[in-house]
């Protein structure tokens, strides 16, 4: 059922937040404001202590039951009222200074609509059989946070404001809910709290997603995306380079099966040498479940973050929310290779992905707890480009699906590489590898360096810093798990 227009929502910036329509949804805060200013992937490797909200804690139980009068069992209403907080007093609506009064009295506005007078959800919040006050109030309030997640730097904004965001996403969700019909923009609306909230209340943005799939109209689907014409039909807007490029002998990454941990740790990990290993994700789930149709099927409906332009150093760079079923149309079925879902924590907002993957053995030889590595999701077309970068951790980049061209150098080689000035790209190299200007770069004509196509099964270790170029020759899914 279509909402009213919202009379209390009044900040143009945050006019993506109420469409329906995720597909062509550029969220301004990626493309211009504070989240990122033009490199998110540098933004989160500079900033290292990056929150992570981690979602994965999937039970979707609740503690207490909930009592007061219940809709008919396996109604999502009565799903939902199951998840939550038996009292309104159990939401912990209670902020930081940085939170104007103003807006908890929002909070508590919406709260009070939601929960009535009595225990547990209400079954008709707002009264009079609307709850478009409450969807008003909660646009209200995701608005202003919205605006305060965008002032400044990602790493400056109060995480009260994140919390603020996440209970706007809760409440504007339920009240979707409870309108009817809203599903897929409920677990829309979820998925932003994920993305730009912080973990309130035991994870319940993820645990209600899980929830609201069970009762999306078209299970594990969004609409959205129109017949699919086979790949072949497509026009292949391609890069510029030789489709596959040749590795000499002398460059190739040496490759070995199922190394013992000492040998790793004596021969690559101590000396920090780049090793491909093999043998060692076989056993994986995703090695044989994973495909665009079993992704699609799996997170069709979930919003990511993707990065559109042809690289994250061009200046028309951008990142758009958008469904996975509309990252898939739009980029992977047209090998359209400016769309990359790059860099993302894909699964710790999609357990279900998380259960596909392990954690590789030799990340036991690092310092850090097995939870402090950060798994990443990079899933595009062919022709994705990652300019040539360091990170600040070790990486075992495990591909999936497709294969990568790869070109490592060693840090020794900094000086012959051009890495860009500023602050935010200094770890990002000037040069365009596969077709560098050598009038304005000379010396990089003599940078040593290795190289390799990652295949599927295969687990190329990047020792920290080790500069590294990547290059999609298929459609790709790589997962990497940067240690220390
Ligand atoms: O696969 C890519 O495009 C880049 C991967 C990468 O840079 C990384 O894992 O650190
Ligand atoms: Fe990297």
């Amino acid at each position: 059922m279509a909402q009213p227009p919202c009379p209390l929502s009044f900040w143009p910036i945050a006019w993506w937040a109420s469409q329906g329509n995720t597909g062509s949804c550029f969220c301004p805060s990626l493309t211009a404001g504070g989240f990122v200013v033009g490199t998110p992937r540098k933004r989160r490797q500079m900033e290292g202590s990056e929150e992570s909200r981690s979602p994965t804690q999937d039970s979707g139980e609740r503690s207490s039951a909930p009592p007061g009068p219940a809709p008919p069992a396996g109604t999502l209403w009565a799903d939902l009222q199951a998840l939550l907080p038996s009292t309104k007093e159990g939401l912990q609506l209670d902020f930081g200074e940085a939170v104007e009064s103003s807006v908890l009295y929002l909070l508590q506005q919406v709260a009070d609509l939601l929960y009535g007078l009595g225990n547990g959800l209400a079954s008709d919040p707002g009264g009079g059989g609307s709850s478009s006050t409450c969807l008003c109030l909660s646009e209200v309030i995701l608005d202003y946070s919205w605006e305060k997640l965008n002032i400044g730097t990602w790493r400056d904004v109060d995480k009260e404001w994140r919390r603020v965001y996440a209970y706007g996403c809760l409440f504007k969700a339920l009240c979707l809910c409870h309108a009817g019909g809203a599903v897929p923009e409920a677990v829309r609306t979820c998925d932003l709290g994920l993305l730009m909230g912080a973990s309130i209340l035991d994870n319940v943005l993820a645990r209600m997603i899980n929830i609201l799939q069970r009762h999306l109209p078209h299970p594990k689907r969004l609409a959205g995306g129109d017949a699919k014409e086979p790949l072949q039909k497509r026009i292949r807007l391609g890069p510029k380079y030789p489709e596959v490029p040749a590795v000499e002998a002398e460059e190739r990454i040496l490759r070995l099966c199922c190394p013992s941990l000492e040998h790793f740790r004596d021969n690559f990990l101590l000396p920090q040498k780049p090793v491909i290993l093999e043998g060692i994700v076989d056993h994986w789930p995703c090695m044989k479940k994973w495909s665009v149709d079993y992704i699609r099927q799996v997170a069709g409906s979930r919003t990511v973050p993707v990065e559109v332009g042809s690289r994250y150093t061009d200046e028309e760079w951008s990142q758009a929310l958008m469904s996975v079923d509309d990252f898939i149309s739009r980029y992977i079925e047209t090998e359209n290779h400016t769309g990359y879902l790059a860099q993302h924590q894909l699964f710790d907002q999609i357990p279900e992905l998380k259960r596909d993957i392990g954690v590789p053995d030799y990340c036991c030889l690092g310092q850090g707890e097995e939870e402090d590595i950060t798994v990443n999701a990079w899933f595009g077309p062919a022709g994705t480009v990652s300019p040539l970068h360091q990170d600040p951790q070790q990486n075992f980049l495990v591909q999936v699906m497709g294969r990568k061209y790869l070109r490592l150098y060693s840090p020794a080689q900094s000086e012959n590489l051009y890495p860009h000035e500023g602050h935010l790209l200094h770890n990002t190299s000037q040069v365009e590898v596969e077709d560098p200007d050598l009038v304005k770069f000379p010396q990089f004509e003599r940078a040593a360096f290795q190289a390799c196509i990652l295949e599927p099964g295969q687990v190329l270790f990047i020792p920290v810093k080790y500069w590294h170029y990547v290059r999609a020759l298929d459609t790709s899914f790589s997962v990497s798990f940067w240690w220390s």
